[in-house]
């Protein structure tokens, strides 16, 4: 039996990339609270708040596969999500500029019969950025919807001076990991 293929994220990145798959699915945003798990380490707390987003979905839809997943920025040990205001943007953003800070994505793919979960970490250094860069960028509304103020595909190209890892994943979708997951599935 085919089974639907169900994106359970308001992710235009998220939806972008799974179209490269040139795989069927339909977009289903799953509302619930993000908050990550304390008491585990952080990979698993990723990949079971993708695990929570894919499941909230899932169980409207037990006969679909369903694909959840979540994107956090880490600096120095310490969390950084999506700023609320322009002020919190500048501060990320200074906070990021010349260091090295990990971006986090977990990645849920759900169906009656399995469940794959994983997470996926990548390296990325800031060049050192001056107030007038920064105030520029937040200028430009990119940062607000994004983890950690920036998004690396967009106007934000010119922050980072090396990236170690999947790009994608940076984006918000390890893209070519969650296709081969896909794999094992029948949809
Ligand atoms: C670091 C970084 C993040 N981001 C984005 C990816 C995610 O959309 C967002 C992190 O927020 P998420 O909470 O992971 O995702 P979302 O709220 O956009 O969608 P949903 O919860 O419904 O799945 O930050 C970029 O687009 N580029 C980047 O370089």
């Amino acid at each position: 039996m085919k089974r639907e293929l169900i994106l359970a994220s308001q992710s235009p990145r998220r939806r972008e990339l799974l179209e490269r798959c040139h795989v069927p699915f339909r977009i289903e945003v799953a509302d619930i609270d993000e908050a990550l798990n304390p008491d585990i380490p952080l990979e698993a707390a990723m990949e079971e708040l993708a695990w929570r987003k894919a499941h909230t979905v899932f169980e409207r839809h037990p006969e679909a596969v369903v694909i959840g997943a979540d994107t956090i920025v880490v600096l120095e040990r310490q969390i950084l999500g999506k700023p609320k205001d322009v002020e919190e943007a500048k501060a990320m953003l200074s906070r990021l500029s010349g260091k090295t800070h990990q971006v986090m994505t977990g990645v849920c793919l759900l169906s009656a019969d399995q469940r794959v979960c994983f997470s996926d970490v990548s390296d990325v250094e800031f060049y050192p950025l001056t107030a007038e860069e920064i105030d520029t960028y937040v200028a430009t509304g990119e940062p607000l919807d994004k983890a950690g103020a920036y998004g690396i595909q967009g106007e934000g190209f010119f922050l980072a001076k090396k990236i170690t890892g999947d790009f994608y994943s940076i984006m918000g979708f390890p893209v070519a990991r969650v296709l081969r997951a896909l794999k094992k599935f029948d949809f």
